[in-house]
């Protein structure tokens, strides 16, 4: 199909009225991006946390990938799955799920394919190649909005087809196999990860939000987007954005350093960053890819041109210079040694940091930040570290961790990002954890921030998976639409 900003703008504003989310003259407008393709942009100027636009998935489905476990295809829950009573292959949880027209139509479908029973081994990989299928079922009007969607085409996409064809002998007509290719080359290029569910039953799907699909991505992003339990994506600016600024996500995960954000980018979704953080060599003086100098052994080594593949980097103090290939070694080495540490290795991950990590690499380096963030999840959370069995010095540890990335987050020009809002919740909790022993053994009491859980609970607003006593914050109306 012919990609034009009217077709593109036409087909957006009628999606979002059929699903009664369009609004009258919207903050966004889609335009020509720099960038290549299409981009979206501030159509007037937005303030910091306004909702920019809601969007809903065209497609829903489970996600591909071996470490996702298998879901109910109708619920996305995890538990009580059986196989379908009409034999399709699918699994489902409930006589709900079972009955639901939804999973009638696509029950049907799949049965019309079979040339032979799927056997129970193989029903979890159609579960898991499904998402296609149900664009088969899509109205016309809303194949039409699939096909003015970006699409990788590539050899590299549309393994679900070939699951389906060689492995569960699906007798799919041609053109049928054609479009689904096709979808799996639009979802390569446009899925986001939604997370569904409630509190302690969550899983991890993929959605295709059409419009929250034409947003580009800058490693500074200028949004915040967050699935409520609709899974509709609501998107607002974590940023003040002046009008005709283009309206930015981030693909990528914040804290990682430029060569593993680029590298990751260039693998899943086939581009060479080249925005303003990627650009500069400090990442806007926060050193996250940095290493030390084995040489002067203070000085920060830094790429010369980080936008250079395999090019020089080179010390800041001394100015001894070091091939990229090392540099990558050394992140590869940490990479592995912090994959390898369980929950249990809370004393031995603070020891690392604390000895070998900061002989290496500086204090804000991707790994030190990555084993920061992964010890403020496990304490307070992870069984044997819950609040209650904290050890004073873990609680003091946690809340040195929270702030030290909240800081990081501000040098990355972040604004109310994710990750602060998560980040201020849990210092709140180490501050109200602090009152509480405080208070039992009698001495003066700390006050517990409550602007740290108002902004949080400001920057999670929507999100499904925003703790209980955050969304007890919310507004009435927000309150209400998650019921
Ligand atoms: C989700 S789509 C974004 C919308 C797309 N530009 C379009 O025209 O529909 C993702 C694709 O857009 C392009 N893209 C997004 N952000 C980019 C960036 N910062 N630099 C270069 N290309 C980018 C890449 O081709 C990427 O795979």
């Amino acid at each position: 199909m012919q990609r034009n900003i009217d077709t593109l703008t036409k087909t957006i504003h009628k999606y979002l009225e059929r699903n009664s989310l369009y609004v009258e003259n919207p903050p966004w407008e889609i335009r020509k991006s720099d960038l290549g393709g299409f981009g979206v942009f501030a159509a007037r100027s937005i303030e910091t946390g306004e909702l920019i636009f809601r969007d809903y998935p065209i497609i829903l489905g489970p996600r591909a990938a071996l470490t996702c476990p298998p879901l109910c295809v109708n619920c996305y829950g995890k538990d009580n799955l059986r196989p379908c009573e009409k034999k399709c292959g699918l699994k489902l949880c409930s006589d709900k799920c079972q009955n639901s027209s939804k999973h009638q139509k696509e029950c049907k479908i799949v049965r019309q394919w079979q040339t032979r029973p799927i056997p129970e081994e193989l029903s979890e990989k159609l579960g898991k190649v499904f998402s296609p299928i149900r664009a088969i079922l899509l109205s016309d009007e809303d194949k039409k909005v699939v096909r003015c969607l970006k699409a990788h085409i590539s050899d590299q996409h549309g393994f679900e087809v070939d699951v389906m064809k060689k492995v569960l002998y699906l007798d799919v007509k041609e053109d049928e196999e054609m479009f689904m290719r096709f979808v799996c080359c639009v979802m390569d290029a446009n899925a986001f990860e939604v997370i569904v569910g409630s509190e302690n039953n969550q899983s991890s799907v993929k959605g295709l939000y059409p419009l929250g699909s034409l947003a580009n991505h800058s490693c500074t992003p200028n949004t915040i987007h967050v699935f409520d339990n609709n899974q509709h994506m609501i998107v607002r600016a974590s940023t003040f954005i002046p009008k005709g600024t283009e309206i930015f996500h981030s693909y990528s995960r914040v804290i990682w350093g430029t060569p593993t954000r680029r590298f990751h980018l260039f693998r899943t979704k086939h581009f060479l960053c080249k925005c303003q953080r990627c650009e500069d060599p400090t990442e806007f003086g926060s050193y996250v890819s940095a290493i030390l100098c084995k040489n002067c052994k203070t000085g920060k080594v830094i790429p010369i041109d980080p936008l250079i593949h395999n090019g020089k980097w080179q010390c800041e103090g001394c100015a001894e210079s070091i091939n990229k290939k090392d540099v990558a070694a050394l992140s590869s080495l940490l990479g592995s040694t912090l994959n390898s540490f369980t929950n249990d290795d809370v004393e031995i991950m603070l020891k690392f940091i604390t000895t070998k990590l900061a002989t290496v690499v500086p204090e804000n380096n991707e790994t030190v930040v990555e084993l920061k963030y992964k010890l403020i999840w496990i304490l307070g959370h992870e069984r044997g570290f819950t609040w209650t069995e904290l050890s004073d010095d873990h609680l003091l540890a946690k809340e040195k961790f929270c702030g030290e990335l909240l800081a990081l987050l501000e040098l990355l020009r972040l604004g109310q990002c994710k990750m602060r809002g998560l980040l201020l919740y849990e210092l709140y909790c180490c501050h109200a954890e602090q009152k509480r022993r405080q208070a039992k053994a009698g001495s003066a009491s700390k006050t517990s921030d409550k602007s740290l859980l108002l902004e949080a609970a400001d920057i999670l607003m929507y999100d499904v998976g925003a703790p209980p006593e955050i969304k007890k914050l919310w507004p009435d109306e927000i309150k209400l639409r998650e019921q």
